[in-house]
């Protein structure tokens, strides 16, 4: 491969270079950071967050926003130990950010990030994930990965072929499956208030609503299109109207102490907060081949960013949010769209069904009645590669910015 065509003493003038390797899941950008960003303190994956938050929050700035990302960037940050490595309960952590600040969880990064850790060049990537050993099932051709996540450990299946230098790569033509943490609805049919100041003109004369809450990781608010006033469902040419509608409705949920029950995490305190908005439109999508139908939805998370994907945590939520709303049995397999693979005739769409309950003994929330295990499956794609320095003259760029 050609050398860098940049003189290697303004490579090495400035802030170590940080590499990444950059992957879509249906549309969703996946920054995926495998070296030089900045060593973080802590023996837990959230006490590592935690310190990725206090001390190099301009690294995510660089790395997200322009003029090396922009107000949509997403990115994943591999960490090799974490408290659940070294217990052995689980083979490399991960941690998601975005424009704004750190996911607790992330189906979509999820799907990528477990490809490249299937497909890295040991010798290229020095250091990365020291405990990787991947088995092979023969029968189905995939392997599995135990990936710790900041909400927790989620199994992933990553679909192989035998690659050349006797290694496995992943199988780009067959979907990533992950079996998410426990999911479960916090709240059905819930009467949301909409005081004046959070108003927004599709509403009209209406002063409350109706949504639902579930977690898959991160907790959601779901709501359908026509609650929020939107007459005609999803529309992308709505989408200016919809994130005006979506960023009132959060903050008169925030703002009201008596919905703190609906993202109130059983164990982790620093996991309990609103993460984001999916409106649904139920009425349209194609179900992928050998689901039982589908939906398009719409998330808005963190501080507005729009999920270009179909939004893998999202998907376990609204699983399981119609396995404790509707009772819909385990194999029932649903297809989530997003605005894109709606309009690529349904391709990329994520499918979701139940494929278990939480073990007896794990359950810390005493909701075990409705929690259920969900897998879901998709497909990323890789896009390029990049290594990312700062000059030391530069006073611009380097904690980014958005214009
Ligand atoms: O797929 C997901 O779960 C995510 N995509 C961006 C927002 C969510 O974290």
């Amino acid at each position: 491969m050609a050398k860098p065509p940049i003189p290697q003493e303004i490579l090495s003038a400035g802030a170590a270079p940080i590499l990444t390797v950059d992957m879509h899941t249906t549309g969703e950008p996946t920054r995926i950071i495998y070296s030089g960003f900045p060593e973080l303190k802590g023996s837990t994956l959230l006490q590592k967050r935690a310190d990725a938050e206090a001390n190099h929050d301009h690294v995510r700035g660089r790395l997200m926003l322009e003029p090396r990302g922009h107000k949509e960037m997403y990115g994943a940050l591999i960490v090799n130990d974490t408290d659940l490595t070294a217990a052995g309960e689980a083979d490399v952590g991960v941690l998601f950010m975005h424009t704004a600040g750190y996911s607790p969880m992330c189906g979509h990064a999820t799907i990528a990030v477990s490809r490249f850790l299937v497909d890295f060049d040991p010798e290229s990537c020095p250091g990365l994930f020291p405990k990787r050993n991947f088995q092979l099932d023969e029968k189905t051709m995939t392997t599995a990965l135990k990936l710790h996540c900041p909400c927790g450990v989620v199994d992933v299946t990553v679909p192989v072929v035998n690659g050349p230098h006797g290694r496995l790569q992943s199988d780009p033509a067959r979907p990533v499956s992950f079996i998410n943490v426990d999911s479960y609805a916090t709240g059905i049919d819930v009467a949301i208030l909409v005081p004046e100041e959070y108003r927004w003109p599709e509403l009209d004369a209406r002063t409350s609503l109706t949504a639902d809450f579930s977690y898959g990781g991160a907790f959601y608010c779901l709501v359908d299109a026509e609650q929020l006033g939107f007459k005609d469902g999803l529309r992308s040419s709505d989408l200016a109207a919809l994130s005006r509608a979506t960023a009132k409705l959060r903050d008169a949920i925030v703002a009201n102490p008596q919905y703190k029950v609906y993202f109130q995490h059983p164990s982790e305190p620093e996991l309990g907060y609103f993460y984001g908005v999916i409106v649904r439109d139920q009425k349209r999508g194609v179900p992928a081949e050998g689901a039982d139908g589908a939906e398009v939805g719409l998330c808005f998370f963190g501080a507005q960013q729009v999920d270009r994907s179909p939004c893998g945590s999202g998907s376990a939520a609204r699983r399981a949010l119609a396995h404790a709303k509707h009772g819909w049995p385990p194999e029932k397999k649903w297809t989530y769209h997003c605005f894109l693979s709606d309009d690529c005739g349904g391709l990329g769409g994520f499918s979701a069904h139940v494929v278990g309950k939480p073990a007896e003994g794990q359950d810390k929330s005493g909701r075990a009645g409705d929690r259920v295990r969900v897998r879901v499956e998709g497909q990323a794609f890789y896009i390029g590669f990049a290594t990312f320095f700062v000059e030391a003259t530069d006073g611009i760029s380097a904690s980014g910015f958005v214009a």
